[in-house]
């Protein structure tokens, strides 16, 4: 059998689309990897909220799923709006790695809890209400690109650290640059964060989709990011809205924590909840219906007026 991997081509995404190709090849599969840019690639003057529209990571993957050019597209599982189209579906989600975030910096002994004045790098709403939040102290500038340019513009004196994910980080070799990492209970995150979710069209072929299902997916992860994405779809949460979600599986019960926090950082919602494995949409579902009720559906809206619409 052979299998056409589409994916972005960011080094992270490359990272990604060759540990897919590693496993489907120690399954004897052969495989081939197609790079695709996206529109999220291509505009890197213009914050990712204000390009304002849904898939800009996804879209050009999609289109060579439905045209049958590549069998699977390789995603960071955060980066992949949480409602896909009816033509396409996600058939695994690999084993996630730590899904923290960390403080990145050439000054390892830098920390948010220090109390100390810096300038830090990121352009994620989640990140930057989080830290106005717990962290008021701290300075932030806007920064976009993929996490090479960022580096390099930490480097250059843009900021003193930068906002990461522990997965990307850890991935492209960055651990020594790590200063700190950061609280689950404060940084909670975004949905999906560390795992990699694979998509197909629903009209791939059944043998290709049985395979792909066996060598790829992570049935832990599986359940904790159905049971997040979930989570997400009732808040109907794009990528640059503030809304944090994490599950965890022990054995056959899934905790899943998450929230909202509104853009300047003043109004944050936090909730726990418990349920069983074998229903992670229910879950995921009725935890969203609990913040709504709870105060997060004022908040979106307030959000949505702020940002254009997705
Ligand atoms: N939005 C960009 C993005 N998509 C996935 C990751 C990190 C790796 C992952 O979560 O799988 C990152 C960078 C970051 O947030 O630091």
């Amino acid at each position: 059998m052979h299998i056409k991997i589409g994916t972005r081509g960011s080094k992270l995404a490359l990272w990604q689309a060759h540990y897919v190709e590693a496993q489907l090849q120690k399954g004897g599969i052969e495989t081939e990897i197609v790079i695709i840019e996206t529109k999220g690639d291509k505009i890197l003057n213009r914050s990712l909220s204000k390009i304002g529209s849904k898939g800009v990571f996804t879209q050009e993957l999609e289109d060579q799923l439905k045209n049958g050019s590549i069998d699977i597209a390789v995603h960071s599982a955060k980066d992949l709006q949480s409602q896909l189209d009816e033509a396409f579906e996600i058939i695994a989600y690999t084993e996630r790695e730590k899904a923290n975030d960390v403080l990145v910096s050439f000054d390892t002994n830098l920390s948010l809890k220090s109390g100390e004045v810096f300038v830090v790098g990121t352009s994620s709403t989640r990140r930057i209400a989080v830290l106005k939040h717990f962290y008021p102290h701290i300075q932030i500038v806007d920064m976009r690109g993929n996490l090479q340019t960022r580096l390099r513009k930490l480097n250059e004196g843009h900021c003193n650290a930068l906002l990461l994910a522990y997965a990307g980080v850890h991935r492209m070799e960055y651990d020594d640059k790590i200063a700190e990492h950061l609280l689950l209970d404060e940084f909670t995150p975004a949905v999906g964060q560390g795992s990699v979710a694979i998509e197909c069209a629903v009209d791939l072929s059944e043998e290709k989709k049985s395979i792909l299902k066996e060598l790829l997916n992570d049935k832990h992860t599986e359940t904790c990011l159905r049971t997040e994405r979930a989570f997400l779809k009732r808040l109907q949460g794009g990528c640059s809205i503030p809304v944090f979600g994490m599950a965890t599986l022990d054995g056959e019960q899934i905790d899943i924590t998450g929230g909202i926090i509104s853009l300047d950082g003043k109004e944050l919602i936090r909730k726990t909840q418990t349920g069983s494995s074998q229903f992670p949409e229910e879950l995921g579902t009725a935890l969203a219906d609990e913040l709504l009720e709870a105060g997060a559906e004022r908040i979106l809206k307030e959000i949505r007026e702020q940002i254009p619409v997705r």
